[in-house]
């Protein structure tokens, strides 16, 4: 059993492999996965880079709709981290957002040990009704779906408030909780606790058992 500390939670964190097709999966899904979307550009390769501690793990670009592939990476436990592709830039045509939708609706139905889906949205913008309704979908399929709002530094006090509040609207909504976290991948803010909140949910242990004197 691998005991880790919260400060470094996930050590060798390795890019694993990449797929183009579910069809290609095999038994990937047989580790416990969480994965990770939103929009291109809302920073999921840079939340990846930050939780592994691992700069250049993940590609972070500028130009969105980098990430194209569905993306596994592997901790020394044993658990999948998935980048999963983005969707809607404004570069995509209608058939290629129809597609990437497909997709990602195809690894909801079909990803077998999906413990969280991590849903990101970059706090300078609306919370999307699409990502209203992934939630919901994840919760219908018994996946815990869990809201990202990054790139909080780019906000000031006011602005926090704001989006802060349009979760809880979110929530009554749906009518139905789910957790949210506030993060910076540029600062920091926020990342031990998602780390934490990972670990205790796939059900590793965090404590580091104390050395004896
Ligand atoms: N200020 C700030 N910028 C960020 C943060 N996270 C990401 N960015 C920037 O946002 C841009 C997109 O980040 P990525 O991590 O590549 O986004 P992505 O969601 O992986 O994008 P795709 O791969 O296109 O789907 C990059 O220019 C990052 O440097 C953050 O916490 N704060
Ligand atoms: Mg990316």
């Amino acid at each position: 059993m691998h005991k880790y500390s919260k400060e470094i939670p996930f050590p060798e964190t390795k890019f694993f492999t990449s797929i183009a097709k579910l069809e290609e999966k095999e038994d990937l899904d047989s580790v416990q996965s969480i994965a990770f979307m939103g929009r291109s550009n809302s920073g999921k390769s840079s939340l990846l880079n930050a939780l592994s501690n691992h700069r250049g793990l993940a590609k972070v670009s500028k130009t969105p709709g980098k990430t194209k592939l569905i993306n596994i990476f592997r901790t020394k436990v044993g658990f999948n981290l998935i980048d999963l592709p983005g969707f809607g830039y404004s570069k995509a045509s209608h058939k290629e957002h129809k597609d990437m939708m497909n997709l990602l609706e195809g690894f909801l139905n079909s990803w077998k040990q999906l413990k969280v889906l991590f849903i990101l949205c970059d706090s300078q913008r609306e919370f999307p009704e699409e990502e209203l309704s992934t939630i919901e979908v994840a919760m219908e399929k018994k996946i815990k779906p869990v809201v990202i709002r990054t790139k909080i530094d780019k906000l000031n006090q006011s602005g926090q408030h704001k989006v802060r509040t349009e979760m809880e609207d979110a929530m009554n909504e749906i009518g139905v909780p789910f957790r949210v976290f506030y993060i910076s991948a540029t600062t920091g803010r926020g990342i031990g606790e998602l780390r934490e909140f990972i670990l205790e949910t796939l059900g590793i242990q965090t404590k580091v058992s104390k050395v004896e004197p």
